[in-house]
């Protein structure tokens, strides 16, 4: 049976760890398809254009938006970020899991689209607000200003913790990269066993009825 691909969301406020726990999940399941987002931001060094993000001008963004190609878009850090919809339905028609790294206005889109039964959610929270500035200090690829502006917003993301399926605080990397392949692999043994688990039941039910 074709197994419907999971929606794997993961958010968090910036510096928090969501694009190292992304890399670190494709790196022990490289079956997994991560979806690249279209931005209007400017590519930080080292980031590849159709790797990282797809790096568009606004023009260009909106008009994907107004052609119905994004799966959902935000504006986040005054700059607009989308998710293109087709490599996530060739991945799901593939049966293959898509991994997004999305803010809580992507993941709520996601949820509430008729894909939403797909989705799991997980959100990072930093241990503290010190240690959140410190890693987006120590990650140094963004200016003291850009900083300053995601601290101001780091509350913003924080506040919509709870409406994901689950939420760590990356506080040690490798306890939490362990905790999030823990939560895919029980999520993918729960939605493959929930098809067959009917049908088990309804043969215990009538084997039940038949015994004298
Ligand atoms: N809604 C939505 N948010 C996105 C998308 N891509 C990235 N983001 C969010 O935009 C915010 C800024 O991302 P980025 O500029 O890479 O900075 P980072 O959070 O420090 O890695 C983060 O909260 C991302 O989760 C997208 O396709 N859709
Ligand atoms: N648990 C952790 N402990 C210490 N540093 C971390 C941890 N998780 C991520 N980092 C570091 O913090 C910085 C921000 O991580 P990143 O994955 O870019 O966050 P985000 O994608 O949420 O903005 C990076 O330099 C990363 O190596």
């Amino acid at each position: 049976m074709n197994r419907r691909g999971l929606l794997i969301i993961l958010s968090s406020p910036s510096g928090a760890g969501k694009t190292t726990l992304t890399r670190r999940l494709r790196d022990w399941d490289p079956s997994l398809s991560f979806s690249v987002s279209a931005t209007t931001r400017a590519p930080r060094p080292g980031e590849v254009d159709g790797k990282d993000y797809h790096f568009l001008t606004e023009a260009e963004f909106k008009s994907r938006v107004a052609n119905g190609e994004m799966l959902e878009h935000a504006h986040v850090f005054g700059n607009f970020y989308g998710s293109p919809k087709g490599p996530v339905a060739d991945a799901i028609e593939a049966g293959r899991d898509v991994l997004f790294d999305v803010d809580w206005q992507g993941a709520q889109q996601i949820s509430n689209s008729s894909l939403g039964q797909h989705v799991l959610s997980v959100f990072f929270l930093p241990p503290s607000i010190k240690e959140l500035h410190r890693r987006l200090v120590s990650r140094g690829q963004d200016d003291a200003e850009t900083i300053h502006k995601r601290m101001l917003k780091s509350w913003d993301e924080i506040s919509h913790w709870d409406g994901y399926n689950y939420v760590l605080i990356n506080d040690d990397l490798d306890a939490t990269e362990a905790k999030l392949k823990s939560i895919v692999t029980a999520e993918r043994l729960r939605r493959s066993q929930q098809p067959g688990l009917t049908d088990h039941v309804r043969k215990l039910q009538t084997e039940f009825e038949e015994t004298p």
